[in-house]
C-alpha cells in the first residue's frame, strides 16, 4: 500500500521541502505538499496546522512539517488529536522517534539540517517501523489524553 506523506514548511524551510518532495516521490510515496511555496515570510502555524489536520481525520498517513528549529511546528502538529509530531534531525533520535514514541510527523528544524543527508534521513524514518510491545501500551496511554483536557482524571496522579 503506497504510505501517504504530507509535506509543509515556512520560509525557513521551504528549500528543503522542494527537495524531499521530489525524493520522496521518486521513491514511490504519495506525497501531498502544503506549501509554503516561497520564502515571502508566513506564519508556521498555518501550515503546520494543514498537515497536521489531515493526519487526524485519517487523510495522510505521515507528515513532514520544516521551519527554522522544528520547535513551531511540532507545538502546533501535537494540538491534533492522534499527531505524535517531534521535531529531530539526529540520525539516532530520527530512528528512536519511530521504534519507541511511533512518531507520525516529523519537525525539522531547517536553519541546522541544511547540509546534513537530509534525504537518506527522511527515508530512514518512513521506512522504519515502531517496535510496538511495550511501548504501545505507553503509546495507548498518550492517546488517552486526546479529548481529555477539560476533565482529565488520567492527570491526577
Ligand atoms: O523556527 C520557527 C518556529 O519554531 C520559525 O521558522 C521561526 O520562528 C521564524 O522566524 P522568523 O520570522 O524570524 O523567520
Amino acid at each position: 500500500m503506497t504510505i501517504k506523506v504530507g509535506l509543509a514548511s515556512d520560509h525557513r524551510g521551504v528549500h528543503i521541502k522542494a527537495r524531499l518532495v521530489q525524493t520522496l516521490q521518486r521513491e514511490g510515496f504519495e506525497v501531498c505538499d502544503e506549501g509554503t511555496d516561497s520564502t515571502d515570510p508566513v506564519d508556521y502555524p498555518d501550515f503546520a496546522i494543514r498537515v497536521a489536520k489531515q493526519i487526524q481525520d485519517g487523510k495522510l498517513d505521515r507528515g513532514i512539517l520544516i521551519c527554522g528549529t522544528g520547535i513551531g511546528m511540532a507545538i502546533v502538529a501535537n494540538k491534533f488529536h492522534g499527531v505524535r509530531a517531534a521535531s529531530c534531525y539526529d540520525e539516532v533520535i530520527v530512528e528512536m522517534s519511530r521504534r519507541h514514541n511511533d512518531v507520525n510527523v516529523l519537525c525539522l528544524p531547517g536553519d541546522l539540517i541544511g547540509e546534513r543527508p537530509i534525504d537518506e534521513l527522511v527515508l530512514m524514518w518512513l521506512r522504519t517501523e515502531f517496535e510496538c510491545g511495550r511501548h504501545a501500551q505507553r503509546i495507548d496511554k498518550i492517546t488517552a489524553l486526546d479529548g481529555s483536557e477539560t476533565s482529565n482524571s488520567n492527570l491526577d496522579g
